[in-house]
């Protein structure tokens, strides 16, 4: 089933991302997550790819147990990253005789300890490039692309960076998915930008549920996404309490959520970084009120 026709104001669509994982450990717990939230039936599951490729194989396989495993829909991540066209259409063949018909096109992140992405030897420079590629080949796959409602972190300007999005969606995309934040005037600022800009396809909001303190300063100062001031005080008065700090972040992006739905958002797509309760707790609020 394509997501694009799963994404629908009026029965939004709530999806989980998650990440492969790099110990046995880190298996046992991806495999509990999914389990548990597998209960609230998602629209669709997402696996992402790590930096340059990394994970490739890795993603590919998880996609195909969630989708033939559990019957869950399942998209992979596929990042621009250490593969040449031609080991990507290899991919996307096999994807595709399993009968996986999304497919996360992303230029990815540059890997840990550089600060530029440098393009594999004949390989795409930007998501566009990769969307291009997959639309020329006689593929059916229905196309995601990522996009950034405070702008991207290496782009000049927020306008150049809309710009950038237009000729990617225009390249082919049938969807996109926001960065996280934690402050819908982002978003909704955004919607209203690219709409002006004529990019019509849906805009799913990304929301990552804040669990860990020292991550969310991490991740945020890495992706450029804002915290807003009156958050980071509260965050920074239950720093120390895990407990009071997990329900603080989940009472937020309870309330984001609840207002983005307000406004007719056509899916919520959760970053749940492997974990389930925050994500549980959430979309059991959000259901119980519809
Ligand atoms: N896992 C996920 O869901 C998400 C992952 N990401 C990560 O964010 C990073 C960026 O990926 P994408 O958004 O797919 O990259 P992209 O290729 O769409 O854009 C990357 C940067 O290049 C610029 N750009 C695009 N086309 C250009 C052109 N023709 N000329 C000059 N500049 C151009 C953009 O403005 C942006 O600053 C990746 O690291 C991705 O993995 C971001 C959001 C969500
Ligand atoms: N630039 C960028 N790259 C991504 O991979 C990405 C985004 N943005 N935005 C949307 C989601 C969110 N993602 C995230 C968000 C946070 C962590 C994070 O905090 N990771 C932990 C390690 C987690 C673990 O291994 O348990 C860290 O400390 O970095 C990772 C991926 C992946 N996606």
């Amino acid at each position: 089933m394509k997501i694009r026709n799963r994404l629908n104001p009026s029965d939004p669509c709530f999806s989980f991302e998650f990440f492969p994982p790099r110990t046995d450990e880190g298996e046992a717990n991806l495999l509990k997550a999914l389990e548990d939230l597998a209960t609230l039936q998602p629209g669709f599951v997402s696996v992402t790819e790590g930096a340059g490729g990394s994970t490739r194989a890795k993603t590919v396989e998880l996609v195909l147990r969630i989708k033939q495993e559990a019957g869950i829909e399942a998209m992979a991540h596929l990042t621009c990253g250490g593969h040449s066209p031609a080991e990507l259409r290899t991919v996307l063949e096999r994807l595709s005789a399993a009968k996986v018909d999304n497919v996360l096109v992303l230029r990815g992140d540059p890997p840990k300890g550089q600060t530029v992405f440098e393009p594999a030897p004949g390989g795409f420079r930007y998501a566009s490039e990769m969307v291009r590629f997959i639309r020329e080949e006689d593929f059916n796959f229905c196309l995601g692309g990522a996009c950034y409602p405070e702008g991207h972190v290496e782009t000049p300007s927020r306008d150049d960076d809309l710009r950038h999005l237009k000729a990617k969606v225009d390249a082919g995309l049938d969807f996109v998915v926001t960065q996280l934040f934690f402050d819908n005037a982002f978003y909704f600022d955004f919607v209203e930008r690219a709409r002006r800009a004529g990019i019509n396809v849906p805009i799913v909001p990304g929301i990552m549920p804040i669990t860990n303190y020292e991550q969310i300063q991490r991740f945020t100062r890495l992706c450029g996404a804002t915290v807003p001031m009156r958050l980071a005080l509260q965050l920074e008065r239950v720093k120390d309490n895990p407990e009071a700090m997990a329900q603080l972040g989940v009472a937020h992006a309870t309330v984001q959520c609840m207002e983005l739905l307000s406004r007719g958002v056509p899916g919520i797509h959760f970053y749940t970084l492997n974990k389930s309760p925050a994500t549980r707790m959430i979309v059991s609020a959000l259901r119980a009120r519809s």
